[in-house]
């Protein structure tokens, strides 16, 4: 990537950094030069987060730094935001969009690593492993080979079959599972995975249960104690989505009743703020049940592609004004812009403004190279390529800017 210029100097551009992303963000940003680095290894507490969104023009994180309505008020520069994971449920996207800041992520580059860690606690769940080496921990030696399976010829339901839950069904079948499973959405069966009729019908059937959907209004607390008491009496069931899909106290009490035979959990309703905090959760000092501090998607590989493919997307939003895979703004594919200067303008999606900006144009007589508009029922995004030296693209800016119903205005050189 060469650096290029913008209407805003680069190296007047800074970018936040939080939660320890990989140090691969760092060097994306650098080699296309952005050097202004504010890196920080966790999370922020609110004043501070408060405090330095402010100066930021661009800012990455992860799922633990919540962006909400109240924090992005305070962020007036702030031209982009990147999650250096997949799940985007920490950030306020209505509030983002309509402050005109599109959010990005990384929609694969930790599938495989939550993939592999779901397969391989269905194994050690069907073996009763976590009960034993907690036994031996405590001195204790009980070889026997009751309550322990073979994974092979047992049924695996898989909730949520998106780029995680096949992946879960494509190594679980590797070792021999059936594989059911069942979505919202209608979705292509990989190897000889089949589509459940419904999620009780899953239920009925698998000897191990794995969620995989995303947070959003209809899955919290999706599995509660009704679907708990649907399972099979001993399954198992495996939690590494978000922690309010699964509701722990009814968990808890089904572990207690021996009616869930053993669980993997890896994201809880309420997590510890920073490392060293007092994790808190019903379903502690259980023998049956494996606890882990989120990490599903923590591998070097997974952090350091994220690292790669989040900062990238930034750095093209913020040279080039390409929005592609923003998960909240519409999204426009842009070519280079060699030859013209690009002007960007993001607005209310009212009546009027886009015959506002044609007469802005018509005004100064230039040549027009490109013009690309998407919207969204919330927002719409102009770009337009014009032969204009920077003086005429930077007065063509300012009046742009003065339309009623624009969110923010840049110039890319
Ligand atoms: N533990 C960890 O460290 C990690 C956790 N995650 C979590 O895993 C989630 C899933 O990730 P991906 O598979 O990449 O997402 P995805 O978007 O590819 O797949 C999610 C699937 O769930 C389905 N779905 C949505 N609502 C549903 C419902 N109510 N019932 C049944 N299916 C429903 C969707 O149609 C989609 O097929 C993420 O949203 C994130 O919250 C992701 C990465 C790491
Ligand atoms: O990718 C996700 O959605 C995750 O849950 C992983 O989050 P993290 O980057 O480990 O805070």
């Amino acid at each position: 990537m060469s650096p290029k210029k913008t209407s805003f100097p680069k190296q007047d551009i800074r970018v936040l950094l939080l939660e320890g992303v990989s140090q691969t963000a760092v060097d994306t940003f650098k080699a296309a030069g952005y050097s202004q680095i504010d890196y920080h290894a966790k999370a922020l507490p609110e004043d501070e987060l408060k405090a330095r969104i402010a100066e930021a023009h661009i800012v990455g994180l992860r799922s633990r730094t919540q962006l909400t309505a109240e924090v992005l008020a305070e962020a007036k520069r702030l031209v982009a935001i990147g999650c250096f994971c997949i799940g985007t449920n920490q950030v306020d996207l209505d509030a983002a969009e309509v402050a005109g800041i599109p959010v990005f992520n990384a929609p694969y580059s930790n599938t495989r690593s939550v993939a592999e860690l779901v397969v391989a606690q269905a194994v050690m769940l069907m073996r009763g492993i976590p009960q034993k080496n907690a036994e031996c921990h405590r001195g204790g030696w009980s070889k026997a080979a009751t309550g322990s399976h073979e994974v092979r010829g047992k049924t695996l339901g898989i909730i949520g079959y998106g780029h995680i839950g096949t992946q879960v069904g494509v190594l679980a079948e590797a070792l021999g599972m059936r594989v059911v499973f069942h979505d919202i959405e209608t979705k292509l069966s990989l190897g000889n995975a089949r589509a459940a009729s419904g999620l009780n019908d899953l239920l009925a059937r698998a000897d191990v249960v794995t969620l995989h959907v995303p947070e959003t209004p209809a899955t919290k607390n999706m599995f509660g104690a009704a679907q708990i008491a649907a399972m099979k009496r001993g399954a198992h069931l495996i939690n590494a989505s978000r922690g309010t899909v699964v509701d722990i106290d009814a968990l808890a009490a089904a572990l207690d009743a021996g009616h869930v035979g053993g669980a993997a959990v890896d994201v809880f309703p309420v997590e510890p703020k920073a490392n060293g905090d007092e994790f808190l959760s019903p379903l502690r000092g259980r023998d049956n049940v494996i606890l882990t501090p989120h990490i599903g998607g923590s591998t070097l590989e997974a952090q350091d592609n994220i690292g790669v493919e989040v900062a990238a997307k930034l750095v093209r939003y913020s040279d080039n004004g390409s929005t592609l895979s923003a998960v909240n703004f519409p999204e426009v594919t842009l070519p280079e812009h060699e030859g013209s200067l690009r002007l960007l303008h993001i607005h209310r999606n009212v009546p009027g403004v886009l015959s506002k900006i044609n007469e802005t144009f018509s005004r100064h007589a230039l040549n027009i190279d490109g013009q690309f508009l998407r919207t969204d029922p919330k927002v719409g995004y102009v770009v337009i390529d014009v032969s204009a030296d920077e003086a005429q693209a930077n007065a063509l800016k300012d009046e742009l800017a003065a339309i009623p119903g624009t969110l923010r205005t840049r110039v890319l050189y």
